[in-house]
């Protein structure tokens, strides 16, 4: 699929050599994502790059700066689908600079376990965004 918008997003971890928690954040907008969890993110803007516009978004709702590790892979170059109009590709991510705090578009941020699959499974999440955090704990679980 070739997505209209691109949306970027973070799996932020404690360690990229060893992750070991996830950090995850819950939504204030728009009311039908609100209260829902997700990877923190946003849309790519005309003519920047997709790194480029996560560091950018996790500076300005987060506060973080990050080192970017591998993607999680989709299958697909548009990343994962999010609907019929909106693809999101996700990159690991590890904390370099600032602490996470819920500065922008989250009302509570939450590190949750890896290893134990049902903490983050039982979170409210954005539906589309389910068959990624398997596909996430999965990855983790299996040594590159
Ligand atoms: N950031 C993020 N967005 C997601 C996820 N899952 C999911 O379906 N989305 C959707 C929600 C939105 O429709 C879209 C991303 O939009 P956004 O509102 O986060 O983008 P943005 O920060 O650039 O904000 P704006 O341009 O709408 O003001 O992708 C996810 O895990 N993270």
């Amino acid at each position: 699929m070739t997505a209209l918008i691109n949306v970027v997003g973070a799996a932020v971890v404690d360690s990229l050599e060893a992750p070991g928690r996830l950090l995850v954040a819950r939504r204030t907008a728009p009311p039908r994502f609100a209260g829902m969890w997700e990877f923190p993110g946003g849309k790519v803007e005309r003519g920047e790059a997709p790194e480029a516009a996560l560091h950018r978004e996790l500076a300005e709702e987060l506060g973080i700066e990050v080192k970017l590790g591998r993607e999680l892979e989709s299958g697909d170059t548009d990343g994962w689908t999010l609907n019929e109009q909106a693809s999101m590709r996700v990159w690991f991510a590890e904390v370099t600079a600032g602490k996470p705090a819920p500065l922008e578009d989250h009302d509570e941020l939450r590190w949750v376990s890896l290893a134990d699959h049902e903490e983050a499974l039982a979170l409210p999440w954005i539906p589309a965004d389910l068959p990624i955090v398997r596909a996430l704990l999965q990855r983790v679980s299996t040594p590159a």
